[in-house]
């Protein structure tokens, strides 16, 4: 009974396109499934072409919640119960250019003569909703079958693995909308009901959305937002520029969600992308209310939310990122716009002058740096990417002063505003008015 449910779930995937990123440097290793023997190509022998054992496995159900939070469990049991000898690989089987057609899992490939991948994969198999393959290897020619810890597989038809084309969007951009990232309120909002069993947390957010739906924002004083990763001087500058131009300080997530920020941290993308962006319709209430009545200047707000979770969900290299352009780099339609967006970039080094100095372990964060370089590539890559509004790029490497003083040039020129802490104390005054246009 097990088996057949297992066949009939493995039975949707095997028409699919799989991927395996084997290399983070290239493109990941594409490949279908055939009836008939298939040669390998040169690439696909460096994984297919040894004598390892290679399982690959995947995540299938209809509930969203429980398919996210099954992925997430079993990425960390791999990750504490394989062997050294094990290497993980991100995969998945898709089909092309198809949205939400991805179904994520994992590919393992075990160098040992030990039955503890088995063991692991056997435990696994137990959840409904993982379905695990193993590849065979005959002369040339490498097949997938349905994996069964007692080997009782007459039915399974051998399925030869086939090179396949790489495909022009990378799989993993299938699956961003309402997954990763939220292009409404609703689709962040409705995740989180989903999980009100689970975590309980979510009913109290989901009240505080409630109590503070955006208010309409009118002819009012300019909005502006700083953006950068982290330790690039977003909180030195916010907070001189309150002083400069008398204005408002939020962020996003807003002060409200801070106890509860942790307890969404830890949940797999879905869920903690939905409560960011929920942060951000928090924030946007803020804003339409105090921008009519001063300058509000954000620390983090929507493109935090999009470009960490763009950069999280795409696998490997920048070049799997969603191409310029691409619908997933565009403002939420019901999301209140800023005026004036500004990324603050410092070089590699300096960022991490900066993290040392306020107290980070030197050695655990240069650890991390190296192993977040591509990670901290595609975030900066894919903040440059995000339209209506795009940010303006600020190089905040020189002095704070100086970096204040470049952001408040920039500020006039964008939103006519006059600025005064930079200018020498006889001239300065409050001069800063709402506007009298539409911003
Ligand atoms: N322009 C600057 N030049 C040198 N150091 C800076 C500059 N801006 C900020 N710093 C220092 O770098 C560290 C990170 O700055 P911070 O404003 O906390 O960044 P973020 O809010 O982006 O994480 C702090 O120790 C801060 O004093
Ligand atoms: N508006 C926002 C702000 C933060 N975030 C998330 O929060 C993380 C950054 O938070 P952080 O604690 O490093 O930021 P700082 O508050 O230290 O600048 C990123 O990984 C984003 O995933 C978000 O998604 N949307």
């Amino acid at each position: 009974m097990m088996l057949k449910r297992a066949m009939f779930r493995c039975g949707q995937l095997c028409s699919r396109v799989f991927a395996v990123e084997f290399d983070l440097r290239t493109e990941p290793l594409y490949f279908t499934l055939s009836s008939t023997p298939q040669e390998l190509h040169q690439a696909h022998q460096q994984l297919f072409g040894g004598d390892e054992k290679l399982f690959s496995l995947h995540v299938h159900s209809d509930s969203r919640t429980e398919k996210a939070r099954t992925h997430a469990e079993i990425k960390h049991k791999l990750s504490v119960a394989l062997s050294r000898d094990c290497d993980v690989f991100e995969a998945s089987a898709f089909i092309p250019d198809v949205k939400n057609s991805v179904v994520k899992g994992f590919f393992i490939r075990d160098k040992s003569t030990t039955s503890l991948s088995e063991d692991v994969l056997k435990t696994l198999q137990q959840s409904k909703s993982v379905c695990v393959f193993s590849y065979k290897r005959e002369g040339q020619y490498c097949w997938q079958e349905l994996w069964s810890p007692v080997n009782q597989v007459e039915e399974s038809v051998r399925q030869y693995v086939t090179p396949a084309a790489a495909a022009e969007r990378h799989p993993s951009t299938l699956n961003i909308t309402s997954s990763d990232v939220y292009y409404c309120m609703n689709d962040a909002y409705e995740v989180l009901r989903e999980c009100t069993d689970i975590i309980p947390e979510s009913k109290e957010v989901l009240k505080l959305v409630n109590e503070q739906l955006e208010t309409s924002r009118g002819d009012a004083f300019p909005v502006i937002v700083i953006e950068g990763l982290d330790a690039t001087g977003k909180t030195t500058l916010t907070e001189a520029l309150r002083e400069s131009l008398n204005a408002t300080l939020l962020k996003s997530p807003p002060q409200c969600l801070a106890p509860f920020r942790q307890r969404f941290d830890s949940e797999p993308p879905l869920i903690r992308r939905a409560f960011y962006a929920l942060g951000n319709y928090i924030t946007a209430a803020h804003i339409g209310k105090e921008s009519l009545r001063a300058p509000v200047i954000v620390d983090r707000y929507w493109h935090s939310t999009a470009a960490y979770a763009i950069a999280t969900a795409v696998g490997g290299r920048v070049e799997n990122l969603p191409k310029p352009g691409s619908e997933l780099y565009q403002w939420p339609e019901d999301l209140l716009q800023p005026n004036l967006v500004l990324l603050l970039t410092v070089s590699p080094e300096e960022r991490l002058r900066r993290l040392r100095d306020r107290g980070q372990d030197k050695t655990v964060e240069e650890a991390e740096l190296e192993i977040n370089q591509l990670f901290r590539l595609k975030v900066e890559e894919a903040y440059k990417r995000i339209q209506n509004p795009a940010c303006i790029i600020v190089d905040a490497s020189p002095s704070p002063r100086e970096v204040l003083q470049q952001v408040e040039h920039l500020i006039r020129n964008k939103c006519h505003l006059k600025t005064t802490s930079s200018l020498p104390d006889e001239t300065r005054s409050h001069a800063i008015s709402p506007h009298t246009t539409r911003w």
